[in-house]
């Protein structure tokens, strides 16, 4: 046995999230973090666009508008692209926190089909840190931001430093992000040094 464990419910001794002091303000709409990401980049066609807004607390919200890109059944929202809009609604939470973390596990819960042209409210939080581990939940809601659950999730995210996109990522994006003032701007907002 490691003794690992990929349990959504956090652990004996877990503290609750502490909202970063320089975090964006209630309201304040969350950037991207790269402008190719598939869930929130400006540069990719047929990405998802997601524009998350910090909440309070260690909360965020985001909308995510189904487009005829996004199908898996007729007319209907791909279950996986569902899955990465509440992965990245999910991911943006670590600019409350100021920290760079990655989905450790995501488990999604459809509760409702999501036909093409829904604006799809998203919702998320953190509930719990240990150690490296986040603890995080998400809700999609259609017909508006009370309207019924869509789609539910809980995760964790583990939090990572810059390395782990530097000694991952393929040589050329990397290059590419270090070489954009913008992106290390990103970066630095983490308190890293790229
Ligand atoms: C060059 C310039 C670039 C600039 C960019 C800067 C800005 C970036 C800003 C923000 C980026 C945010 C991006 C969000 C995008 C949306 C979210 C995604 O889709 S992320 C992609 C999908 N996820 C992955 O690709 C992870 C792949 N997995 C891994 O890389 C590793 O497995 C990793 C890092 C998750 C863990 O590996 P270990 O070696 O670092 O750490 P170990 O020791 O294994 O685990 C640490 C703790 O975490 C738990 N853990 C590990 N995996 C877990 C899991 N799957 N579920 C639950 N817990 C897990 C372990 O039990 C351990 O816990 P105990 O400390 O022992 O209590």
């Amino acid at each position: 046995m490691s003794g690992r464990t990929t349990a959504l419910a956090p652990p004996d001794g877990a503290e609750p999230p502490v909202r970063h002091p320089d975090a964006p303000a209630p309201g304040e709409v969350i950037g991207s973090h790269y402008e190719h990401c598939f869930g929130c980049g400006g540069g990719v066609p047929h990405g998802l666009h997601l524009e998350a807004r910090a909440g309070e607390g260690v909360s965020v919200t985001a909308e995510f508008r189904v487009k005829e890109a996004h199908q898996g059944a007729p007319g209907l929202a791909h279950g996986g692209v569902l899955a990465t809009a509440l992965d990245e609604t999910l991911g943006s939470l670590g600019w409350l926190l100021r920290v760079i973390a990655v989905t450790g596990r995501l488990e999604t819960d459809y509760v409702q089909p999501v036909p093409v042209g829904t604006v799809l409210h998203l919702d998320a939080a953190v509930h719990a840190v240990h150690g490296r581990k986040i603890y995080a939940t998400a809700t999609g809601r259609i017909g508006g931001p009370e309207g019924p659950v869509a789609v539910r999730a809980s995760a964790v995210f583990i939090e990572v430093k810059i390395d782990h996109f530097i000694e991952n990522g393929r040589p050329a994006e990397i290059q590419a992000a270090l070489a954009d003032p913008d992106q290390v701007k990103v970066a630095r907002a983490f308190e890293v040094n790229p």
